[in-house]
């Protein structure tokens, strides 16, 4: 047969390079084998692949001189010459590059997920180099070497030491990044998945059980000998957050850019990570500022690494997971309501900066980090992903002894907590999925986050408050028991009508009718007209003071008594709307104008329309003046409403004076702010279960026709005169134009003037 031409062009080149034919054609015939006879690979940089894989086996002849044994025939290599070229071997990866094309990262972490579409090598275990050994670092599996730190592109045959596995990788890349610059994600990618990552050039995947340590890394050959680092590996060199913030972050993925519009967020800078066992992270040897990462391959997630501009510090962005619902946009793409949820994969997506993508199969999925304040509005609350190092001289280091991480040093990711998929399907919903709809919460102000609370769809008794729901406490007058269906289309107005007095209060669309609503908003508007004083008023008896101050007045409104339970109708009868819950599309949002928190609709509100209720712990008054007390002392502050609508009925026992504490306990209604006079929700006292008019719901609705993405207001009437505010407003900024604070305040600034 006649001589390879490609064989005879490999020839030429390395005896260019001094080396003699006899010592190419072993190699080379290893090498096609390698390769699946794909000469590009081989050809490329002038056959770079072919010279230092030579040298390395010049170099473990001298080491084990009998271990090459096999002959290879001249045959072989003319086999080669049939191989199509055109077929590039898939064993090198590549991940989504800059033009956006999709990348499959979960395939480089998890062989057995997207086998099919990579083509691995033939590369035995014996095959492989002797230079695995501690003492001969080097790549292995998925790595790419050619831009380590400092290391070089170019053929540098002399320096040549490496095993083949790491050979000929970088160069197929036409995205080749700078210099120096693709050290960690190319390594990181060895173990950890990136999301979107840059082009990783020359990536080789070897299928896990041939390879026997697919954690051990090497240094480039050519790459300057850093002896402050472990020699048997290269770390997974992670960002840190402030190197980012600072600039000095040369990778940078895609996905930590902006996105949706919105600026990535300053990642939170940790400089010691302390883990939860309380032992802190510390700087590698030799490299202070490193923070080194080896996971194992079955930690498969998406985790951006970057490194800095010498390749050789970083670490991993970690980003606030609470970063994502500062964007409302980012959370929708979450898609948690029967989103990626629904294919089970559970999906943590941050405002594009850290991404972790939890694949079902996993054991021991990476997590984002969530905010501590959020700890009571949702689980994840405290839990962090703890990238950290561990430190050889601690116990911890006993980890490493784990034959997954017996190449490891450095970083291990702890999986502090393991959030389920209703964890994250709750992610930002504000109610923990308590509630029919989800409420987002947002904030494009600050770095705020919400206080923590309880949400709770349901008033629920803290502990004195005397709220009897016994079905045996409700007569034939106070239900409908012989109604069918919907009482709203009944002829005649059903039992629960007459307890409204006036008829049904609602429409068939579910308003509240226009003369209820007049009513109402006419009330709020000149509650003095409406005020009832009582002799003995419970908010001052529950001071049990000596002195006690006269009563303030109670506003006095007539209820909506809505069918329940043990009425005849059926749960969908047009006299049931405020036990239904909330149904239109709110957003707790960050206001710009200094009220903190606030609640805003995402859709268009009908005048009338049912938006929420407030809700919280059911105290008596005693109770609540008792935790009054206590807040002083600590700072912290009630958010109560009197249930006083029908104190004028009578005196009421101190157990039926009942307030609503929304503080602790309580629903989206806690962040609807205070507007004088013309604010667009109304309060009603609704009565579902009980007709004890002690107690019952404090609906809100709409007293006009409210646009999509405005603010929810409610006039808490607060007299702003008096300091014993249990609603405190010191200053009001609702931006009213009937502010009652605003005319108080320039009312004294006057004075302070005239002084
Ligand atoms: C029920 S909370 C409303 C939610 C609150 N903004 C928050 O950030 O959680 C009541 C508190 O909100 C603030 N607030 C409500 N309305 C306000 C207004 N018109 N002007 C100034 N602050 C207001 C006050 O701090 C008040 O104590």
């Amino acid at each position: 047969m006649a001589p390879n031409r490609k064989v005879q062009a490999a020839y030429r080149a390395m005896t260019d390079l001094g080396i003699s034919n006899i010592k190419v054609k072993p190699v080379l015939k290893k090498l096609l084998q390698l390769y699946d006879k794909n000469w590009e690979l081989i050809e490329e940089e002038n056959y770079r692949v072919l010279a230092d894989a030579i040298f390395e086996e010049e170099e473990n002849e001298v080491m084990e001189p009998k271990s090459r044994s096999k002959n290879y025939d001249e045959e072989d290599l003319e086999e080669a010459q049939t191989h199509d070229d055109s077929v590039r071997p898939l064993k090198r990866l590549r991940f989504r590059g800059q033009d956006g094309q999709a990348s499959q990262s979960h395939t480089i972490c998890n062989p057995t997920i997207g086998e099919s579409s990579l083509k691995r090598p033939k590369l035995e275990e014996d095959a492989l180099p002797e230079s695995c050994s501690p003492h001969k670092p080097q790549y292995t599996a998925v790595s790419s070497r050619s831009d380590v730190g400092h290391a070089r592109t170019e053929l540098h045959p002399v320096s040549a030491g490496h095993g083949i596995v790491d050979k000929g990788k970088q160069p197929m890349s036409p995205q080749i990044s700078p210099r120096g610059t693709r050290f960690v994600s190319e390594r990181a990618s060895l173990a950890v998945c990136i999301k979107e990552p840059r082009v990783e050039p020359g990536i080789m995947l070897f299928p896990k059980n041939k390879v026997p340590d697919t954690r051990a890394l090497i240094k480039p050959k050519d790459e300057p000998v850093d002896d402050e680092l472990p020699r048997y590996e290269i770390p997974i060199a992670v960002i840190r957050p402030d190197s980012l913030s600072k600039g000095d972050s040369s990778v940078k993925s895609d996905s930590t850019e902006k996105q949706d519009g919105h600026d990535a967020l300053e990642p939170q800078c940790r400089d010691e990570e302390v883990r939860a066992d309380g032992i802190q992270a510390s700087a590698i040897e030799g490299s202070p500022n490193c923070k080194v990462a080896t996971v194992p391959e079955e930690l498969c997630s998406n985790v951006e690494i970057a490194s800095s501009p010498l390749g050789e510090e970083g670490s991993v962005k970690e980003m606030p997971t609470v970063d994502i619902m500062k964007n409302a946009n980012v959370c929708d793409a979450l898609d948690v309501r029967g989103g990626k949820e629904d294919l089970g994969m559970p999906c943590c997506i941050s405002n594009g900066t850290l991404t972790v993508q939890c694949s079902t199969a996993l054991a021991e999925p990476l997590i984002p980090i969530l905010p501590h304040p959020l700890t009571a509005l949702d689980n994840c609350g405290q839990d962090t992903m703890k990238v950290m190092e561990s430190d050889p001289e601690t116990d911890d280091s006993k980890l490493l002894e784990d034959p997954e991480y017996a190449n490891s040093r450095g970083l291990l990711v702890v999986p502090q907590y393991q959030p389920t998929p209703d964890d994250l399907r709750f992610f930002n919903d504000i109610t923990k999925g308590e509630e029919r709809v989800r409420i987002t919460w947002v904030n494009e102000i600050n770095d705020e986050y919400p206080q923590p609370f309880h949400y709770i769809p349901q008033n629920l008794v803290f502990q004195d408050a005397y709220v009897n729901i016994s079905l045996s406490i409700i007569g034939e007058e106070d239900c409908c028991s012989t109604c069918l269906g919907n009482c709203l289309l009944s002829p005649t107005p059903c039992a629960c009508a007459y307890k409204t007095q006036g008829g049904f209060a609602y429409t068939s669309e579910g308003l509240v009718k226009e003369e209820f609503l007049e009513e109402y908003i006419a009330i709020s508007h000149s509650p003095q007209r409406h005020l009832f004083y009582c002799k003995d008023c419970p908010v001052e008896r529950s001071k049990n003071d000596d002195c006690l101050e006269p009563c303030k007045g109670h506003l006095k409104r007539k209820f909506i008594k809505e069918c329940w339970s043990k009425c005849g109708c059926n749960k969908h009868c047009g006299n049931r709307v405020v036990q239904r819950g909330i149904a239109c599309n709110l957003q707790v949002f960050y206001t710009s104008d200094g009220k903190g928190w606030g609640l805003r609709t995402l859709e268009e509100l009908p005048k009338g329309a049912f938006v929420c209720e407030f809700v919280g712990e059911v105290l008596t008054t005693r109770e609540l003046y008792e935790r009054n007390m206590q807040c002083t002392k600590s700072g912290k502050c009630t958010y109560p409403v009197l249930l006083d609508a029908n104190w004028i009925s009578g005196v009421l026992k101190d157990e039926e004076t009942l307030c609503l504490d929304a503080s602790s306990f309580s629903n989206v209604a806690r962040f609807i702010n205070h507007r004088c006079l013309d604010a667009n929700l109304i309060e009603i006292p609704v009565e579902v279960e009980t007709p004890a008019h002690h107690y019952y719901h404090l609906a809100f609705f709409t007293s006009r026709k409210v646009d999509a993405l405005e603010e929810l207001t409610w006039d808490y009437g607060i007299d702003f005169d008096d300091q014993d505010l249990l609603a405190k407003v010191s200053c009001c900024r609702c931006g009213s134009k009937f502010c009652r604070n605003m005319k108080r305040s320039s009312r004294s600034s006057r004075v302070a003037i005239a002084r």
